[in-house]
């Protein structure tokens, strides 16, 4: 405990914040209550907090904060392990409409609540438990963008020939194992979706492939990178994430993957995305917009230190 113990030689009480660490289908988030006092932390704090070896661990770290907004219950901040901001985390989203309610900042009897985040309010409908605790939620995730202009991709589309419909985002990029056929897809953060096929998933190199893709010079603003095979049962998918390697699921990942295998004639309007994590469930509902569901839960709480990451 005397690592916990605010009172100690040297510990600062600004320096100790109490968190929550929560997931959705194993892709794990750092929650900080910024609600009654502002917490701004540097790239280096954030690294250290998701480090798993010398901090808590998790894949992102998100600050719980007062929303500008009208009508919407608060606003999250969200930042990669690595400490670089994105616009939008699925998996992240129903895990701050957890912290919420569970939290009592949204009555549990309300059943829904609207996210403020940097792509916009997300309105999100959610379950509870008979102890009134957030399990699940469908996001309203809002309108894939498709104009590579805005997806970013620095490169020429080769619209109709990769995929066999016209497909505004779709692109060809060389790598040293050869040609990947991408379907570019911004779910308010940029995602690049390659379908595989006669590839076992479980064994393909998503690190090795993810990182060169993830950093590649036709994504100003690096991708997110989600590696799918279609099934019946659903699109199996693997994802590299910017800012944090390969995790166990994610949820814009998978909104811009069923959305890519639907303009492809891969998969109908509603599918599940199989992830390492386990299943989302997502619809593309004819005014456009697409909805997420899936479960969120809480691992464990606790007080953290903060220390900036020493640099590799
Ligand atoms: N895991 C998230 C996405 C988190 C942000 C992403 N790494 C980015 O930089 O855009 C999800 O569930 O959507």
């Amino acid at each position: 405990m005397r690592g916990n113990d605010p009172n100690r030689k040297g510990a600062r009480m600004q320096d100790i914040l109490p968190f929550a660490k929560l997931q959705g289908l194993g892709n794990d988030f750092i929650l900080l209550d910024g609600l009654a006092k502002g917490i701004d932390l540097s790239p280096g704090q954030i690294a250290h907090m998701c480090d798993r070896h010398f901090g808590i661990g998790a894949d992102g770290v998100i600050v719980v904060r007062p929303s500008p907004q009208p009508g919407c219950a608060a606003y999250m901040h969200y930042v990669n392990a690595d400490g670089t901001p994105a616009q939008m985390c699925g998996n992240g989203v129903r895990c701050f409409a957890k912290f919420l309610v569970d939290n009592g900042y949204v009555p549990a009897a309300n059943g829904k609540l609207v996210a403020d985040t940097p792509a916009g309010p997300r309105p999100i409908a959610f379950e509870v438990d008979a102890a009134g605790m957030l399990t699940r939620a469908t996001v309203d995730m809002g309108r894939p963008v498709l104009d590579p202009a805005l997806v970013p991709v620095d490169a020429e589309p080769d619209a109709v020939a990769l995929f066999g419909e016209p497909f505004a985002g779709a692109l060809s990029l060389d790598s040293p194992w050869g040609p990947f056929a991408f379907a570019c897809v911004s779910m308010g953060n940029p995602h690049a979706v390659c379908f595989l096929d006669d590839v076992d998933l479980d064994v393909f190199d998503v690190d090795t492939i993810g990182a060169f893709f993830e950093s590649h010079p036709a994504f100003p603003e690096k991708a997110n990178v989600e590696f799918a095979v279609v099934g019946p049962h659903g699109i199996a998918m693997r994802v590299y994430e910017r800012g944090c390697g390969e995790t166990l699921a994610c949820g814009t990942g998978a909104c811009a993957t069923a959305v890519a295998a639907c303009l492809t004639g891969r998969a109908t309007r509603e599918t599940d995305v199989l992830l390492r994590g386990g299943a989302l469930h997502i619809r593309w509902a004819d005014d456009g917009h697409v909805m997420m569901t899936g479960p969120a839960a809480e691992s464990f709480r606790g007080t953290v230190s903060l220390r900036e990451r020493n640099p590799a």
